[in-house]
């Protein structure tokens, strides 16, 4: 539904995004996480023709976004990370504004107001003033908004920014519900843990490049595969560091002055190995003991550049 082969945007010569290949498959969620700067909404803009992209191609519900634009823009619902709404408009006049603009005829935009806005449980705020209600009002309008001429696939460009913890969990509700009609949405967010709620795969973005891709339940799964030990212990640094060199399920460690933290990839009776070689290093080894590593943890992890570099070079990126 949405795919992308090779895309590229380049600003002089900072090149932005960096050969991104997307396959983002009929009703599922595709979350692109990253931190500021690592070119989602630049991917986004090229997506919904806002950007013309430097080189490559992209495609939307089977429409080419330089050549059928128009075909892009009426198969998706695009909101974008800043709220850009007209102050003094009420919300019904709002939607029924935009599906105007689509050309929706008015009793099907009549219909499609009073149930979109009981769904994102606006019903009550149908005449209040869109400059009024609170962000995260705002952002459920929005995503009424974007269903107003019913289309296939949604853009949602961190939709849950600036929410507090209660409007997350409301907005959370209603992007399941979109969900289960069958849309097929691409959305970002600097948070990991907001896109393995609603996401049946995530891309991790960094430096305008996918650094990796994993379907969630993967992710889900790696978080117990891959963990942090905490190894309390007093000897040279040297001896530390050739036992953890030596040992090829240790993906990075912080050495400290007397602990050292590993970055784990080996099974429990590795881990094993890993304590009876530091002894045998002489390494006086006080405490040794794991936790796992959560979604959050193993995200920082892999955006951290020196850490996803040697991920990569072994062939830990997570794949379905
Ligand atoms: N019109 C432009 N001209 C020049 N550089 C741009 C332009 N738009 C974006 N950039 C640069 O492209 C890079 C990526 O920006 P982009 O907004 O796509 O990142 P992002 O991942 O969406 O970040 P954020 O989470 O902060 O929104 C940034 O370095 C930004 O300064």
């Amino acid at each position: 539904m949405i795919s992308t082969q090779n895309l590229c945007k380049k600003y002089g010569k900072n090149i932005v995004v960096n050969g991104l290949n997307l396959n983002v498959r009929q009703g599922t969620v595709y979350g692109i996480v990253g931190e500021n700067g690592a070119g989602k909404t630049t991917a986004l803009s090229m997506l919904v023709t806002l950007t013309t992209p430097s080189s490559g191609k992209a495609y939307i519900n089977g429409f080419e976004v330089t050549h059928e634009p128009v075909g892009v823009r009426r198969s998706i619902g695009y909101m974008p990370d800043a709220f850009g709404v007209f102050d003094d408009i009420r919300c019904e006049e709002y939607l029924l504004f935009y599906a105007d603009c689509y050309k929706v005829p008015r009793d099907v935009a009549r219909r499609r107001c009073d149930e979109y806005l009981e769904w994102v449980g606006l019903t009550e705020k149908r005449d209040a003033y869109v400059n009024t209600l609170s962000r995260g009002m705002q952002q459920r309008l929005e995503v009424a908004r974007c269903l107003m001429h019913d289309p296939p696939v949604l853009l949602l460009d961190e939709p849950a920014s600036g929410l507090d913890p209660r409007s997350r969990i409301e907005l959370r509700s209603v992007l399941q519900r979109l969900k289960e009609m069958g849309k097929t949405i691409l959305m970002t967010s600097h948070i990991l843990t907001e896109l393995v709620e609603v996401a049946d795969e995530i891309g991790i973005m960094r430096a305008g490049e996918m650094m990796a891709v994993a379907s969630v339940n993967v992710l889900k799964n790696h978080t117990t595969a891959y963990r942090t030990l905490h190894i309390v212990g007093t000897g040279p640094r040297a001896s530390f560091e050739a036992a953890l060199r030596g040992d090829a399920h240790v993906l990075n460690y912080h050495l400290q002055k007397d602990y050292v933290e590993v970055f784990y990839g080996g099974t429990v009776d590795q881990q094993a190995c890993l304590l009876d070689s530091l002894i045998r290093h002489g390494v006086s080894v006080r405490q040794f003991f794991e936790h796992e590593t959560n979604v959050e943890e193993l995200f920082l992890r892999l955006t951290d550049t020196s850490m996803a570099e040697d991920w990569l070079k072994q062939k830990a990126v997570v794949t379905s």
